[in-house]
């Protein structure tokens, strides 16, 4: 034995900087680039998925406040290259990278919109090093907090009025994920969060009752609740550690008549047992003994589907904390948002549309530049889909649109008397914020407004009808034209 203190080990690299949060693939590919003096041409990546999570009717895009911080931030450390010279890579490149920063273009939708499987959600304009070298960054950013955003967003059209508390952080998938998914949650409408470093980074409203182990440690409810009650003026009893009906609800009853007016009995919380059953019961008890206001909290494991049965049976919740299956998309843990070149500036400085051809025709991208409307009758202010056309369009000018299907094409509609509501803005000018970040309020409104345009179809939780999502015929003619010259290279270079 000796008495040595035992320390925690040094870290060797300190994480001082994100740059490195990417896949090595890119440092190397950003190398050949460089290598290759290609570095600098003007490349042209979209942001988008393939197909909406928890086969929901529409995603709400959560990430573009991280996202630009990463950006305005980006550089690597002293420390970074570093570690990237001790992995073997050369001096001259670390020398590059050590004065690499994001001078780029991004247009984006605002977090908050409502955004639709292959449509453009963000439009990423850099030379070739620094769109490459951020890819992953901006993937694992958008992928995550638009997932949860859209989760949450499924739960509250299940909630309606009723209080939404973020519960998730002890389950989520580490601390970034517990964080950045409260945020996302409460942009998609929760109302609260029970993480308190989510309250004190963003603001966002803390609440929270208590947990079985305070009546444990004072071995009685009784003890526990007045204790509680000595300490807090908002108390929320947890009334299942022992037996709901029998010992919790009444026991919260008499510590709150023995209080009166020195506390406000906000609630009880129940967390086991047939939720339905028990909380209709509790209500009739706290109703007898005069609590009328006090409401009901529930939480364990729930999620949209099991509160849209409680309200079937009637039970009588009234504020629904929800943690595990939220923070970690427990049905779909993920989104599948992409990031693909669009267009790149060849070797005379003229850009070139790219594409990547698959088997299956709802895979292959769509090329260039584009921007993306959404399509708002007039007579109704519905949606009647979205258009995507290429970047000089302006089908506002049009006074009957086509609109089709991007792969089954005889599926068209003509609208006239329309709105066409562009959704890219522009949030950074060669590396330069020109966008005023919203506030987590303003989005949460932003959200609601969003889903006030869309027909009722799209919304509900089972089997909603599919969004329009189509392409301009521009757009559609470029595509397929690119298809053709592809086509054309294989079929000579495999005649020799
Ligand atoms: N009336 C109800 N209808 C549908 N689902 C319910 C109802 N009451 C509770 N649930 C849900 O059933 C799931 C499982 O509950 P279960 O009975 O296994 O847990 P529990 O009562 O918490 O058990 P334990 O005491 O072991 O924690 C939870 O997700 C819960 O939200
Ligand atoms: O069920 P979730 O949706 O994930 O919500 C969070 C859960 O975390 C707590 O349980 P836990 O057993 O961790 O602690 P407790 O002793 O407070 O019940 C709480 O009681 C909820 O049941
Ligand atoms: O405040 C609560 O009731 C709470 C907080 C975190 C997890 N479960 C419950």
């Amino acid at each position: 034995m000796t008495n040595e203190t035992i320390r925690i080990p040094e870290i060797p690299y300190a994480d001082d900087s994100l740059a490195l949060h990417t896949d090595k693939y890119q440092i190397n590919m950003t190398q050949v680039y460089w290598k290759d003096q290609i570095h600098e041409r003007q490349a042209v990546f979209e942001v988008y998925f393939r197909k909406i999570p928890f086969q929901n009717g529409y995603a709400v895009f959560a990430g573009l406040e991280r996202v630009i911080r990463y950006l305005h931030e980006f550089r690597f450390s002293d420390r970074d290259l570093a570690f990237l010279r001790e992995d073997g890579y050369s001096e001259d490149y670390l020398e590059y990278l050590g004065s690499l920063r994001f001078t780029g273009t991004i247009r984006s939708m605002k977090e908050g919109e409502l955004v639709f499987a292959n449509e453009p959600i963000m439009r990423i304009e850099a030379p070739l090093a620094e769109a490459q070298i951020i890819e992953t960054a901006i993937l694992n950013i958008v992928n995550y907090q638009t997932l949860i955003a859209t989760k949450a967003s499924r739960i509250k059209q299940v909630v309606g009025q009723e209080t939404t508390m973020e519960f998730g952080t002890r389950r989520a998938q580490e601390m970034d994920a517990a964080i950045w998914g409260t945020r996302a949650a409460y942009l998609a409408g929760f109302d609260a969060t029970s993480n308190m470093r989510a309250g004190k980074l963003f603001g966002i409203p803390t609440a929270g009752t208590h947990a079985h182990a305070m009546i444990q440690a004072y071995r009685d409810e009784y003890t526990a609740f007045k204790k509680y009650a000595q300490t807090h003026t908002d108390c929320v009893f947890l009334v299942d550690t022992y037996d709901t009906l029998r010992s919790g609800v009444p026991t919260a009853i008499q510590v709150a008549q023995e209080f009166g007016d020195r506390i406000h009995f906000k609630g009880i919380r129940l967390d086991s047992g047939d939720l339905a059953y028990l909380s209709k019961e509790a209500r009739k008890m706290l109703d007898q003994a005069g609590f009328a206001d006090t409401k009901i909290y529930a939480s364990n494991d729930l999620d949209e589907q099991t509160i849209l049965n409680l309200k079937a049976q009637g039970a009588k919740i009234d504020v629904w904390g929800v943690g595990t299956k939220l923070i970690t998309a427990y049905d779909q843990p993920a989104l599948g948002a992409v990031y693909k070149l669009i267009s790149i500036e060849d070797e005379n400085g003229k850009m070139v549309d790219t594409i990547k051809i698959s088997s299956n025709p709802e895979k292959i991208s769509t090329p260039g530049r584009k921007r993306v409307f959404r399509i708002i009758n007039k007579t109704n202010g519905k949606s009647e889909g979205d258009y995507i056309a290429l970047e000089d369009e302006e089908p506002q000018t049009q006074d009957c649109l086509k609109m089709f299907h991007p792969v089954h094409t005889y599926i068209a509609k003509f609208v006239t008397d329309f709105e066409a509501k562009e959704l890219h803005h522009t949030i950074l000018e060669h590396g330069e914020l020109v966008y005023q970040l919203p506030s987590l309020q303003d989005i949460q409104a932003f959200v609601r407004e969003n889903l006030e345009v869309l027909w009722d179809e799209y919304k509900r939780l089972l089997n909603p009808a599919e969004y329009p999502v189509n392409l301009s015929q521009r757009c559609w003619d470029n595509k397929m034209e690119r298809i053709d010259e592809i086509q054309q290279k294989v079929k000579r270079r495999s005649q020799g």
